[in-house]
């Protein structure tokens, strides 16, 4: 069990520490072509959420972590003892949540840098804890979708 937390707290350090560089390293708006035309660096700061949604709404997003946060524990602490897969995927997702939450309170705005054109449309610009939360909310669907099928086949014996 302690070891899904481990593994939030390995993102939320790797996260940090990324933003730190970037914080540190690159002029805001500065660029780093990684793979022209495809991958830069670009040193970005979002006061919203995804897209740049609700930009400046602090007290929203504070609300909507503490609940990501609580929801992702209790289903750990619930769930996680007898299935791996869940157990993982809830402490990439909190690992996440965390990283963008210590942003919004210490910065009052989240650091992003990971900049990709895919065919020629700019992706909006993430972050460690951003591509965390997609990855984990990806798994969960998994899990969810694979837990399904194995009930149904034991309802079918
Ligand atoms: C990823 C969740 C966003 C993250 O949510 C968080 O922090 C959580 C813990 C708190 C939010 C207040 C609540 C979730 C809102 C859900 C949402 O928004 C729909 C998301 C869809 C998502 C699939 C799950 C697509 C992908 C997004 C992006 C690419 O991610 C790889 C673009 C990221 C860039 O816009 C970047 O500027 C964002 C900035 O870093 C702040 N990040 C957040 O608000």
């Amino acid at each position: 069990m302690l070891r899904y937390y481990l593994i939030a707290i390995i993102i939320i350090l790797i996260d940090q520490f990324t933003k730190w560089l970037v914080v540190a390293n690159m002029e805001l708006g500065e660029s780093i072509r990684i793979i022209d035309g495809f991958f830069y660096l670009t040193s970005h700061r979002n006061s919203g959420a995804a897209w740049g949604i609700l930009q400046g709404q602090m007290l929203f997003f504070y609300i909507v972590t503490v609940i990501f946060i609580a929801v992702a524990v209790y289903y750990m602490q619930k769930y996680a003892r007898n299935n791996k897969l869940l157990g993982v995927s809830l402490g990439i997702i909190l690992g996440g949540a965390i990283g963008n939450f210590i942003d919004r309170i210490f910065r009052q705005e989240v650091v992003d840098f990971f900049n990709f054109y895919i065919f020629n449309y700019n992706f909006p610009i993430f972050n460690i804890a951003d591509s965390a939360l997609t990855i984990g909310v990806i798994l969960i669907v998994i899990v969810t979708i694979m837990d399904e099928r194995n009930e149904k086949r034991k309802e079918s014996k």
